[in-house]
C-alpha cells in the first residue's frame, strides 16, 4: 500500500498543519516519518519527564539535607540611564531579592539561552555589552509561590511571619505538587490510545465509512435513522485477542476488567444490539482483531491505539449528544461524514460551526463521491462550504478533505487510491493532532519547570557565592587570629606563671628584709619603725616604771605590728605591679574585640580576710589572731594582745640576761637569743628573783646585773682581814651606789630589756609550721599576692582561652558554611548543566 501523505503537494509552498506541528519537513513526507517523528518526540519526552522528576527528587533532598534552598523574587531593575540603553538594560537587568529576606536586593541579568530559558547571574562589567532579549522571562511559571495572603499584603508584610525554612517547606511542597503533575504527564504521553469520532448527517454512509476503515463489514449500515448507539471499535489486543460486544450499562463508568460495569456479546449480535437500543443512547465498544500489518491498519498501527466511534447520524435528537461527545477531552480528531450528493444539511452546519470552536481542524470526508457526475463542481462547492463552517480545515483543505467511495474501498483487491490517501492523511492527521493534544502540552510544562529550576539554580548559586566570599572574607580575618593565639598560648602560660612566681617571690624576699630589720631594732629597744602614728613613751620616773616597761612593751609591739603594715603594703605594691604586668599580657595576647577583665584590683582588699586556727594546734586562737592582719587596725594586732602587753619584772631587770652576759664576757649568746627565760628557770635565776624581790621590797629597785656583780666582788673580798673590818660601810655605800646605778640607768635599760623579751616572746609566737615571726609573715604574705596574682592570671587564661574557643568554633562554622556553599555552588550549577542537557536532548521549546 502507498504511504505517501501528500502526493498531491510535492511542491506545495504551504503546509500550515505540518508546519505548525513541526512534523512536516522538506520535500514529501511519508507517513512512516510522521510515526517516527511522533514516536522519537514521544520517547525525547518520557526520558525528559523521568530525568526531570530526577533532577526534582534531588532538589527535594538536597533542600531537605543539605541547604536551604532560597526562593527568588525577581522585579526589573529601573535606572536613570539613556533611553535607549534603559530600554536595553530594561529586559537584561532584574532586582533579584528573596522571599525570606526582600530587603536585600541584588541587581542580576537574566540571560536567554534556549526559548524560555533563562540562566541568572551576577551584573559584570560586560553587562552592557550583552544582547537585548525583550523576551526574556524572569518569574516563575510552575513553582510559583503564592506568598501573598490577601489584596493588600505583601510578600514583606508576609515574611515576617515565614522563616527561610518555612518558605523552602512550601517549595518543597510545590516540588511535591509538580512532581505529581509530572507523575500524570508521563502517563499522558505514555497512553497510545487516541480517539476518532466519526459523525455526520443521516445516511451520510458513517458506518459504511468505519466499515472501509476496517476493511470489514462490521458496522451495521441502513440502520433505521432513529439508530442512537456509539459504537467505540478498538483493537481486539486490548481485550486479550477477543473479538465481542461490551455493552455498557447505562450510567456507570466503563471498566474493561469489572464485568458489572458491561455485558458481554457476540459480534454477529453488534446488528441485533444497535437496532434495540433505539432511543436510548448507549454507548457498545467492539473490540476487533486487525489482521492487516501495523503499516496499514488504523486501529493496529502500532503507534497509537487508534479507537474508531461510529457516531449517530445527525438530526434533532442526536446532535446535541454529538456535539457534546465530540467536545471531550480524549476525542482527538472528529471526522465528519458528509454524502456527496447532500451535501451539509442543517443539522451539520450548525455541529460543524460548533465543533470548529473546540477542534480548529476537522477531518471531512466527502463519500459517495464517485456517484457524482459534476465532480469539479462538488468539490467547488463543498470546499466553498466548508470554508464557511470551519475556515482552518478549509486552508489546510488537501490534507483534510477528501472526496471518496467508502463503499467501493470495502470491495477487495480493487484499487482506491483516493481513500489509501485519506488513510494515511487521518492517521498523519491522528498523529499530529496527538502531538499536538498530549505531547505539546507536556513539552510546555516540562520546559517552563526546567526553566524555574534553572531560575532557581542561578539565584541560589548567587547566594552560595555571596556566602561563600563573605565566609572567605571573615575566615581570612578569623583564621591568623586564631593561630596567633595557638602559639601565643605556651608564652602567655609561661608568662603568667613567671609573673605570680615572681611576684610572690619578690613579696616575700621584702616582707622579710622589713620584718627582719623590725625585729632586730625592736630587739634593740628601738621602734620597729619610724612612723609618727608610733611614738616611744618618755620615763615617768621611778614611781612609774612598771607602766614605762608597759607603755614601751606596747609601743615596741604596736611598731612591730605597723612594720607588718608595712610589709603588707609594700606587698600590695608588688601585687598591683603583677596585676598591671599581668593586664598588659592580656592586652598583648588577647585578640581585639574580646572583651578584657573589668574587674578593678583593689589593693586594700589584701590581707582583710581571717584565716582559721589550723584544726588540733594547740595555738589555735594565737595563731588566727597572728595572721588576722588588720582586725586590729595595724597589721597582725600584736599590740592589742594581752598576754604579749602583760608586764613582769623581768621587763625591769632581765637576770636571765645577766647572767649570760656575764658568763660569756659580756657578750649575749647569739645562739640562745632567742630562749625564753620561762623555758630555762636556772638556780641562779630563781635567786635573782629573790633579790629582787628583796629589794622591791626594801624599796628600791635594784638591777639583777649590779646586784649579782656586788655579790660576787663582796664574795672575794671576805678572805682579807682589813677588808672585813671595811666590809660593811663599804658593802653598805656600794649596795646605795649600784642601787643608784640601777635606778638612774632604768630609762636605757627598761627598753632594752623589753625589746630582747618582746623580740623573744615575738618570735615565739609563730609558731605554725616552725616558722620564725618574719618568715610565717613572709610565707603569708607571699602566699596572698600569689592568690591574687594567681586569680588575675586564671581570668586572663579563661578569657584567652574562651576567646580562642570561640574563635576556633567561629573558624569551624564559616568553614562549614564555605564548604557548603562550595558544594552548593557546584550542586546548583550541575542542576543547571542537567536541566539545560534535558532541554537539548527532549528538543524543549524547539520541537512544538
Ligand atoms: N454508492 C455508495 N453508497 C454508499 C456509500 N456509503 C454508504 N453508502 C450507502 O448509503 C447507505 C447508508 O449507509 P450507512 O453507512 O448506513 O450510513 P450511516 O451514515 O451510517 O447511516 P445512519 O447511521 O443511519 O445515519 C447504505 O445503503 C450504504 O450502502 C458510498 O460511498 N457509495
Amino acid at each position: 500500500m502507498a504511504q505517501a501523505y501528500h502526493p498531491s503537494r510535492v511542491n506545495s509552498p504551504s503546509n500550515q498543519l505540518a508546519n505548525f506541528d513541526g512534523l512536516s519537513g522538506e520535500g514529501q513526507l511519508k507517513v512512516e516519518d510522521i510515526q517516527e517523528a511522533y514516536v522519537e518526540q514521544k520517547d525525547r519526552l518520557v526520558n525528559a519527564i523521568d530525568a526531570t522528576q530526577g533532577i526534582l527528587r534531588e532538589i527535594r533532598t538536597f533542600n531537605k539535607n543539605e541547604w536551604i534552598i532560597r526562593y527568588p523574587q525577581y522585579k526589573e531593575a529601573f535606572e536613570a540611564v539613556s533611553p535607549v540603553s534603559a530600554s536595553r538594560r530594561k529586559s537584561l537587568r532584574r532586582s533579584l531579592s528573596f522571599a525570606d529576606d526582600p530587603a536585600t536586593e541584588t541587581e542580576v541579568v537574566v540571560r536567554k539561552k534556549l526559548q524560555r530559558s533563562v540562566t541568572v547571574s551576577p551584573i559584570s562589567e560586560n553587562t552592557e555589552e550583552e544582547e537585548t532579549d525583550e523576551d526574556a522571562s524572569s518569574d516563575f511559571n510552575v513553582l510559583r509561590l503564592d506568598l501573598k495572603l490577601g489584596p493588600n499584603s505583601t510578600v514583606t508584610s508576609l515574611v515576617s511571619q515565614l522563616e527561610k525554612s518555612s518558605i523552602a517547606n512550601l517549595l518543597d511542597e510545590r516540588i511535591g505538587a509538580s512532581l505529581n503533575h509530572v507523575d500524570k504527564l508521563r502517563l499522558r504521553v505514555e497512553d497510545t490510545s487516541s480517539k476518532v469520532l466519526v459523525t455526520g448527517d443521516l445516511n451520510a454512509g458513517k458506518s459504511t465509512f468505519v466499515n472501509a476503515l476496517l476493511r470489514r463489514e462490521v458496522m451495521p449500515v441502513d440502520q433505521q435513522p432513529c439508530t442512537t448507539a456509539f459504537c467505540e471499535v478498538h483493537d481486539a489486543a486490548e481485550n486479550q485477542g477477543v473479538e465481542e460486544v461490551h455493552v455498557i450499562s447505562q450510567s456507570v463508568s466503563y471498566d474493561a476488567n469489572d464485568e458489572s460495569t458491561f455485558t458481554r456479546a457476540p459480534l454477529s449480535e453488534l446488528e441485533g444490539i444497535v437496532g434495540e437500543n433505539e432511543n436510548t443512547e448507549r454507548i457498545l465498544k467492539l473490540y476487533l482483531a486487525d489482521t492487516r500489518t501495523p503499516s496499514e491498519s488504523l486501529l493496529n498501527n502500532g503507534v497509537v491505539d487508534i479507537s474508531l466511534i461510529d457516531a449517530p447520524g445527525l438530526n434533532r435528537d442526536s446532535l446535541k449528544t454529538t456535539a457534546l461527545f465530540a467536545r471531550q477531552e480524549e476525542i482527538d480528531v472528529v471526522v465528519f461524514v458528509v454524502s456527496a450528493e447532500n451535501h451539509f444539511t442543517l443539522s451539520a452546519r450548525e455541529f460543524l460551526a460548533n465543533a470548529s470552536k473546540e477542534k480548529a481542524y476537522l477531518f471531512i470526508v466527502v463519500n459517495k463521491f464517485e456517484q457524482i457526475k459534476n465532480k469539479e463542481k462538488c468539490r467547488r462547492l463543498v470546499l466553498e462550504q466548508i470554508k464557511q463552517l470551519s475556515p482552518r480545515t478549509h486552508e489546510s483543505a488537501d490534507d483534510l478533505v477528501h472526496f471518496v467511495d467508502s463503499a467501493a474501498a470495502l470491495q477487495p483487491y480493487a484499487p482506491n487510491p483516493s481513500f489509501d490517501d485519506l488513510e494515511s492523511a487521518l492517521r498523519s492527521f491522528v498523529l499530529v493532532k496527538r502531538s499536538k493534544s498530549k505531547l505539546h502540552p507536556v513539552s510546555t510544562y516540562l520546559n517552563n519547570l526546567l526553566g524555574d529550576i534553572e531560575l532557581l539554580a542561578g539565584a541560589n548559586s548567587i547566594v552560595a557565592t555571596t556566602e561563600l566570599e563573605q565566609a572567605k572574607e571573615s575566615l581570612a580575618q578569623i583564621k591568623p587570629v586564631l593561630e596567633r593565639m595557638k602559639n601565643g598560648r605556651e608564652s602567655l602560660e609561661e608568662g603568667l606563671e613567671t609573673l605570680e612566681e615572681e611576684g610572690a617571690n619578690g613579696a616575700s624576699s621584702r616582707s622579710k628584709v622589713t620584718l627582719a630589720q623590725a625585729l632586730e631594732r625592736v630587739g634593740q629597744g628601738k621602734l620597729g619603725v619610724n612612723d609618727p602614728s608610733v611614738s616611744f613613751p618618755s620615763y615617768p620616773g621611778i614611781l612609774g616604771v612598771w607602766d614605762y616597761a608597759r607603755d614601751v612593751r606596747k609601743a615596741l609591739l604596736a611598731s612591730l605590728d605597723f612594720a607588718v603594715h608595712l610589709a603588707e603594703d609594700e606587698a600590695r605594691i608588688t601585687t598591683s605591679a603583677g596585676v598591671d604586668r599581668i593586664k598588659d599580657l592580656g592586652e598583648k595576647y588577647l585578640p581585639a574585640g574580646v572583651e578584657r577583665n573589668r574587674r578593678v584590683f583593689m589593693p586594700e582588699a589584701m590581707f582583710s580576710t581571717i584565716r582559721k586556727a589550723n584544726k588540733g594546734s594547740t595555738k589555735g586562737r594565737r595563731s588566727s589572731a597572728v595572721v588576722a592582719g588588720g582586725i586590729y587596725g595595724l597589721g597582725i594586732g600584736l599590740a592589742q594582745q594581752s598576754e604579749l602587753l602583760e608586764t613582769t619584772f623581768f621587763d625591769l631587770f632581765d637576770v636571765h640576761h645577766q647572767v649570760w652576759l656575764h658568763l660569756s664576757d659580756g657578750q649575749p649568746d647569739k645562739t640562745n637569743k632567742d630562749d625564753d627565760e620561762s623555758s630555762a628557770p636556772t638556780a641562779l635565776g630563781l635567786a635573782s628573783v629573790g633579790v629582787g624581790a628583796l629589794t622591791m621590797v626594801g624599796g628600791q629597785a635594784v638591777g639583777a646585773k649590779g646586784f649579782i656583780e656586788g655579790i660576787i666582788r663582796v664574795t672575794d673580798l671576805f678572805g682579807n682581814e682589813t677588808v672585813r673590818k671595811w666590809a660593811a660601810p663599804v658593802l653598805g655605800a656600794v649596795t646605795i651606789g649600784m642601787t643608784a646605778y640601777l635606778i638612774l640607768e632604768l630609762p636605757n635599760s627598761i627598753p632594752k630589756t623589753v625589746g630582747r623579751r618582746v623580740r623573744t616572746s615575738v618570735l615565739h609566737l609563730h609558731g605554725e609550721d616552725d616558722l620564725s615571726f618574719v618568715d610565717a609573715h613572709a610565707l603569708r604574705i607571699s602566699r596572698e599576692t600569689r592568690k591574687v596574682l594567681r586569680l588575675a592570671s586564671w581570668d586572663l587564661k579563661g578569657r584567652f582561652n574562651g576567646a580562642m574557643e570561640e574563635r576556633g568554633k567561629e573558624v569551624h562554622v564559616k568553614e562549614e558554611i564555605a564548604k557548603k556553599a562550595t558544594r552548593a555552588m557546584e550542586w546548583f550549577g550541575e542542576l543547571c548543566r542537567k536541566s539545560e542537557e534535558i532541554r537539548v536532548s527532549a528538543r524543549l521549546g524547539i520541537d512544538v
